[in-house]
């Protein structure tokens, strides 16, 4: 039975192209341990690379296929929700029963950026013509055709093999498209999402995230009310005459528990984000996959910029994660594998939108990660999925702390909040008294 909304799912996306794999076109698929393999198919008897370290399970099999790419909003918005239907299909504790596993795959070509394809790497360690069928069942069900399904396999000597399939629509039948080698590819110098960031996770104005969102009104009935809360928020709000601090940082660093200190000792305003306004809709968000659920985040601090504005006019204002929350969550969900694949130092993702309204300070409190999860456990409250994931993912807690401290302009100051709740008060009155100029 399809979710809610998924049937407006199977609006037609872009159709693809004749082609089946253009032959500069490469994949990537992060194993267990933040791993990348970068891997292409080749029918070149003369290209003599090695097979990728190995993403099959032996004796095993693998598929894989990939969502066309998308265009318009409207068909991100649809890619985008076929994809995480498909993700929660497939990742599923073990999809197809056991020893199966779906892995995130990335098709990108090293000439066109634009070209990135996001699909799904099935690993079928019983090589259960089962699973094969299930697989391409649900491919004619739930994708545009026609669909190319890729099956590897080890050949004698080791060598890795690939058919690949293309599947027509409804019918039972399916061609073989070609038989290819599949050969280790260098890691890019750059990431293959990195370039799409700016369309897909990270919104650097408040035009780029409504345009999303509003592509989600039919399916996502919230989605109206947060527009109509952005739309009553004036284009470009002032900053008032009195100081605005931002406290960022990972969850259970501290940013409740130093926010409010900070309120009562500069009789400040202590707004959070996202505000109260729409927080009641963060649950709906956060089910949605990155382009949505970061277009609801990009909106709310919009929202968030007026209130500010007012604030800031009257007395000091303290605020709980803005726009360096959305944007560094962001990248380190959609930048997989390891820290050193996040965009460079001075990428524009690391850019403050030049029309949402900028503080004057912003610290970064850093706790170890034993700390972080003693607060944690301290704070008694039930992991939300994503606490869980950085407590299981050291290497996305550390995306997500690397991006922090490559935003720029404004920049987010580094605090060690692992002191007393005392020390770490003190330091940072000091710190903002010093560089607000207050008394
Ligand atoms: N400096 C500190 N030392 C020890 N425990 C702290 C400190 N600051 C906060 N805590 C505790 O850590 C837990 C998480 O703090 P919290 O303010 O909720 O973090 P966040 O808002 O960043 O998620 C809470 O139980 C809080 O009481
Ligand atoms: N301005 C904001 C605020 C939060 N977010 C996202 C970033 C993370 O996915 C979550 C973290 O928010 P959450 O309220 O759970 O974090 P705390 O418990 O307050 O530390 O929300 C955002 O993207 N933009």
């Amino acid at each position: 039975m399809l979710r809610r909304g998924a049937l407006a799912l199977l609006v037609p996306l872009r159709r693809r192209s004749a082609m089946a794999t253009p032959p500069d076109r490469r994949f990537v698929v992060e194993l267990a341990g933040s791993e990348l393999v970068h891997f292409s198919l080749s029918d070149d008897d003369n290209n003599h690379r090695a097979p990728p370290r190995c993403f099959l399970p032996r004796p095993g099999r693998c598929y894989s296929f990939c969502l066309p790419a998308a265009g318009s909003p409207r068909e991100r918005v649809r890619a985008a929700r076929l994809h995480r239907l498909l993700q929660r299909r497939l990742s599923q504790e073990q999809p197809f029963g056991v020893g199966s596993a779906a892995l995130a795959l990335l098709s990108y070509s090293p000439s066109r950026e634009a070209a990135l394809e996001r699909g799904f790497l099935v690993q079928d360690e019983r090589r259960a013509p089962e699973i094969e069928r299930s697989l391409e069942e649900l491919l004619r069900h739930l994708l545009p055709a026609p669909v190319h399904l890729a099956v590897y396999e080890v050949a004698e000597g080791g060598e890795v093999r690939c058919a690949l399939w293309r599947l027509d629509g409804a019918a039972q039948g399916r061609q073989l498209v070609r038989r290819a080698r599949v050969v280790a590819e260098e890691e890019p110098a750059l990431h293959p999402a990195g370039a799409h960031l700016l369309e897909d996770a990270v919104f650097r104005s408040r035009g780029a995230a409504r345009r999303i969102l509003e592509e989600c009104t039919s399916l996502i009935p919230e989605a109206k009310a947060v527009l109509d809360l952005v739309d009553q928020c004036p284009q470009h709000p002032k900053k008032g005459d009195f100081p605005v601090i931002v406290i960022e940082g990972l969850d259970a660093t501290g940013k409740t528990t130093l926010t409010q200190a900070v309120k009562d000792s500069l009789n400040a305003v202590l707004l959070r984000s996202p505000p109260p306004s729409v927080s009641q809709w963060r649950k709906i968000f956060d089910d949605e996959p990155t382009l949505i659920r970061r277009a609801f985040y990009a909106l709310t601090n919009y929202i968030l910029a007026s209130e500010i504005a007012k604030a800031s006019s009257k007395l000091p204002v303290i605020v709980d994660r803005y726009w360096h929350s959305t944007a560094a969550y962001a990248v380190a969900t959609e930048i997989s594998g390891k820290v050193q694949n996040l965009p460079p130092l001075h990428h524009e993702v690391y850019h403050w939108p030049e029309d949402l309204l900028k503080p004057d300070v912003v610290l970064l409190l850093t706790v170890s990660p034993e700390e972080r999860i003693r607060r944690l456990k301290g704070r008694g409250m039930e992991k939300t999925e994503e606490e869980t994931e950085l407590e299981a993912n050291t290497c996305f807690r550390q995306k997500v702390e690397e991006s922090y401290r490559r935003m720029e302009n404004p920049t987010c100051q580094p605090v060690d909040a692992s002191p007393s709740r005392e020390e770490v008060l003190k330091a940072v009155l000091h710190l903002v008294k010093n560089q607000c100029h207050l008394p």
